[in-house]
């Protein structure tokens, strides 16, 4: 099987009876020189090439199909996880987040089903094999990493249910229902078991909520002068109005809307308050401030100038900052056969829920066939699982902030960037860009599987630049005595850094959160959430202290 395993990896000329797959890094991608370093640290060829007898055994296809996930998983990381990857790897890639293995699962998937219906001349059993082992782990990830859903008896969905109507009255089709959940307002729960590729949901282009809207309007002559007026502040206002309009196409859809949000926009003084320490609170303040600025540089004037087209009593503040969450928590990217990309409110998709294992990742661009957006599965759910989307690579922060809410389980976008000198950054070898970030950032150490001697579950950049910092021609992490003095100094800084940040957070004060209101109980949750980030990062730190001194003990001995 070795020899197999060695053909599996490095092979790039194939003979007849050989196949291959090509799982190739986009030449677009900005990551791309990065991703082409890792690979080629860890001994890939970077033309991504996987290639595999036609009766290759059992046992190496399962090796196959594992490099086929790391070389995939390198070729869908995103810049936080590469960042937290670094290019120099010497151990395999393993599971970095939910997303990406999702995605990279999913990739293969892709090429297999492209391979086994292109009609080439292939043994139909050995990619059926490596299709079932691929389905095997996407299941898998679901199964550890899903969300738990429970479903909230006794509410009336009569409104959600007339959406449905209403929708599949336009051409609506979706193998959804809406219910309560715990937690999070309305879901979408699935009706039947659905596998992956399997299309949850059909929203007809007619059904979306675009800029076309406002262009059919009576307000559009007076916003279309406005210098600088954004395609989403004219919805955004049309929208304040039109949930009004008894004869609204979409009243269904506006009817079903929240009557409060409750984001991170809304924050009483008491929530900012418990806030403290965090950036979170100057990132509320600053976003509020934000549309305070853009209020009162539009509405007031607008309501004196034309009171007929935007009455003051429907352009209020309080009006303004529900529409701002409206979108902020409702809207999505579309991008339309006309190439151009609009953010709209969709109904039936805006009961979707977020996760960070969602099912549904690829959405978001209307099918030109069917002229309708589709959301389908990355992932299988079973009927009366609730069905999640992506929102998007989202730190907790920005999602209190614009969606009010704390996802569930680990979240990898959850960083606290860190404010160095990166003047100072490489210039090694490698000239441009391929060890050098823009900026620098830590995590919870618990999502790095490295804690030895020189990683110390530490991101490798950080301690890359800080090394150089002590000395710009150290190259490698070997055990001399001038290596362990600078790691040494490299952990007391960061320590000392984030025993300051944690002190700034304060103590956990045993509050009776049941009996909090919403926003304080949800920033109290969210320091929480920082304080545990924050505190792994000194143990992290204290654990490498103790291991360098160690070392240094031996040389010194
Ligand atoms: C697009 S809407 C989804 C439907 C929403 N639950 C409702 O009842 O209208 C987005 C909002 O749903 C809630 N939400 C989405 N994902 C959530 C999650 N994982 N946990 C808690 N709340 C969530 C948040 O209030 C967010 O602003």
């Amino acid at each position: 099987m070795d020899d197999d395993c060695k053909q599996l990896t490095h092979k790039s000329a194939e003979s007849d009876d050989d196949y291959l797959l090509v799982l190739e890094i986009s030449e677009t991608d900005p990551l791309f020189e990065k991703k082409k370093k890792l690979l080629e640290a860890l001994g890939f060829n970077p033309k991504g090439r996987v290639c595999f007898k036609n009766s290759t055994k059992p046992e190496a296809l399962k090796y196959a199909l594992e490099v086929m996930l790391q070389r995939a998983r390198i070729t869908h990381l995103d810049d936080v996880e590469l960042y937290f990857v670094g290019v120099y790897a010497s151990q395999h890639v393993g599971f970095c987040s939910p997303r990406n293995e999702l995605e990279a699962l999913h990739s293969i998937l892709s090429l297999i089903d492209e391979t086994l219906s292109s009609g080439k001349n292939i043994n139909r059993n050995v990619l059926q094999h490596l299709r079932n082992g691929t389905v095997v782990m996407i299941h898998d990830v679901g199964d550890k990493y899903g969300d738990e859903t429970q479903i909230v008896t006794g509410c009336s969905c009569e409104k959600e249910k007339c959406l449905l109507q209403w929708g599949e009255s336009y051409g609506v089709r979706t193998k959804l229902d809406i219910a309560y959940v715990k937690g999070a307002g309305r879901g979408a729960i699935a009706r039947e078991d659905m596998k992956v590729g399997d299309i949850a949901l059909e929203i007809p282009v007619s059904l979306i909520i675009s800029e076309d809207l406002v262009h059919e309007s009576a307000m559009f002559p007076i916003l279309e002068k406005i210098d600088g007026i954004s395609s989403e502040t004219m919805l955004l206002l049309w929208s304040m109005k039109e949930k009004h309009n008894h004869n609204s196409k979409f009243k269904s859809f506006f009817d079903t809307l929240p009557e409060a949000f409750n984001t991170g926009l809304s924050f009483g003084i008491d929530a900012i308050m418990a806030l403290d320490g965090t950036l979170l609170l100057e990132e509320i303040v600053q976003a509020k401030e934000h549309l305070r600025c853009q209020y009162d540089e539009l509405l007031p004037a607008l309501c004196n100038d034309h009171p007929d087209v935007f009455p003051a009593e429907v352009y209020t503040w309080e009006q303004f900052l529900w529409a701002c969450e409206l979108w902020y928590s409702n809207s999505m990217k579309v991008m339309f056969t006309d190439g151009k990309l609009r953010t709209c409110l969709i109904p039936v998709a805006g009961f979707l829920n977020h996760s960070i294992c969602p099912h549904i990742m690829h959405y978001g661009k209307v099918d030109s066939t069917t002229n309708s957006l589709n959301f389908p599965l990355s992932r299988p759910c079973n009927a009366g699982e609730q069905c999640f989307l992506s929102y998007g690579n989202f730190s907790s922060s920005h999602l209190v902030n614009f969606y009010g809410f704390l996802p569930q389980g680990d979240n990898p976008y959850d960083i606290i960037p860190l404010d160095l000198d990166v003047a100072l950054v490489d210039s090694s070898e490698d000239g441009h860009s391929i060890s050098s970030w823009a900026s620098h950032m830590v995590r919870g150490t618990w999502f790095s599987k490295n804690h030895d001697i020189f990683h110390y579950g530490l991101p490798p950049p950080l301690l890359d630049h800080l090394r150089r910092a002590w000395n710009p021609m150290l190259q490698t992490n070997t055990l001399t005595l001038e290596n362990l003095e600078i790691e040494l100094e490299i952990l007391e800084d960061l320590c000392s850094t984030f025993e300051n940040m944690m002190e700034a957070l304060g103590d956990t004060k045993l509050d009776d959160r049941e009996h909090t209101n919403w926003d304080v109980k949800l920033a109290l949750e969210f320091k929480d959430l920082q304080r545990r980030i924050v505190s792994s990062i000194v143990t992290s730190c204290n654990a490498g202290r103790k291991l360098v001194q160690y070392e240094l003990g031996k040389c010194m001995a």
